[in-house]
């Protein structure tokens, strides 16, 4: 956590990430040139269509872009560079220091083991000094040591699904993930980043699986594990409702690249990249437009990215690379921070 780090230092910094996957007759670029960095106890946000490389950005952060090969000229975790990092200590960070909330919940859930169980093998892998810890060592001296720290990690656990939104414990860790609905997984998974104490906790469309209720209830859960955990959280959405209520900083990728980076309040108010300007009037549309419960928002919103798509392939900028913020390929980027978003052309 935040309070054994430095804190001026940021948690995640990344520069010129590229990440290829082989594709007939060559490979495809799904992620070209990104850079950022994440500072300590911020919620940021990746917002982007569907495709523009969002996901696989993010989970190449620990390598976990399936079957895809990233390149970067920096990749660093708290100064530690997870680009050269052995396999072994990269598995620790991964899902303990950096968390994963995935799109579909279960996609990070044993279907064959319960959820009681998934609990207590991810306490006894995990070989982070988290509270866990510091519980096995107060009681290591005792006679009755083991028996109490079991207890307490049996406490823990119960503590995490209730601070996680699940408060009927016992009954949820007899399940299984099918027997749970999406929003309850989903909960499990953020209760699993809890019981770790995450450092950082990357939640990838955490709200696509549930209704718009549950979506309330998931945002408001991750803002507060951010203000009472000083957690960093980093969320992928295409739903800018989702960073307006969450994040203090977007970065906006379309197509692989990041076009647009800044604070929320100055992009919603001044947008500077064709891209970011759509999806902003498209948002507000979407908004305004009554969502019937069935979901009839994606359909609308598929249609609005379509409209985007070819409202930006004629209106996209393609000055001279020298009068650009960061090259992103022919698409002209734009830093709200007077940083640049990249230093490389398209390969
Ligand atoms: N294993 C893979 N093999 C080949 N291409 C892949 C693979 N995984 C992702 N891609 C490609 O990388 C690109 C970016 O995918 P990514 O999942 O990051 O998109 P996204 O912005 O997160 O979209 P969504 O919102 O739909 O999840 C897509 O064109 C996708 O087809």
């Amino acid at each position: 956590m935040t309070d054994q780090h430095d804190v001026q230092q940021p948690v995640i910094q990344m520069k010129n990430l590229s990440v290829r996957f082989p594709a007939p007759g060559g490979s495809i670029t799904a992620v070209r040139n990104l850079s950022y960095t994440l500072s300590p106890g911020s919620i940021s946000g990746i917002l982007g269509e569907s495709g523009s490389g969002k996901s696989v950005s993010s989970r190449s952060l620990a390598d976990l872009a399936a079957g895809g090969t990233r390149q970067a000229e920096s990749l660093r975790y708290r100064g530690k560079d997870l680009m050269n990092m052995q396999e072994d200590e990269l598995g620790r960070i991964r899902g303990n220091e950096i968390a994963y909330i995935f799109q579909n919940p279960r996609e990070s859930l044993n279907p064959y083991t319960s959820i009681g169980t998934q609990f207590r093998q991810l306490l006894r892998t995990s070989s982070r000094q988290s509270f866990s810890e510091s519980f096995r060592q107060s009681f290591r001296h005792s006679s009755r040591g083991a028996g109490r720290a079991e207890e307490a990690r049996e406490e823990q656990i119960h503590r995490a699904l209730e601070e996680a939104g699940l408060p009927e414990t016992e009954r949820i860790l007899q399940m299984f993930p099918h027997q749970l609905s999406g929003g309850q997984n989903q909960r499990v998974n953020i209760a699993m980043a809890l019981l770790l104490r995450a450092d950082v906790i990357i939640a990838d469309e955490p709200t696509s699986a549930v209704d718009s209720h549950l979506r309330g209830q998931i945002l408001s859960l991750l803002e507060r594990i951010n203000r009472e955990h000083g957690t960093t959280i980093l969320i992928i959405t295409h739903d800018f409702a989702v960073i307006r209520r969450l994040c203090s900083r977007v970065l906006v990728m379309y197509g692989g690249l990041l076009v647009e980076d800044g604070p929320v309040e100055e992009i919603m108010s001044i947008p500077r990249h064709p891209y970011t300007r759509e999806l902003l009037q498209c948002s507000a549309s979407l908004e305004s437009a009554s969502e019937s419960a069935d979901g009839g928002k994606s359909t609308r919103q598929a249609g609005i990215f379509r409209r985007l798509r070819s409202a930006i392939a004629l209106s996209i900028p393609c000055g001279p690379k020298g009068n650009r913020t960061g090259s992103t390929g022919d698409i002209q980027a734009f830093s709200h921070s007077n940083q640049p978003l990249s230093s490389a052309g398209p390969d």
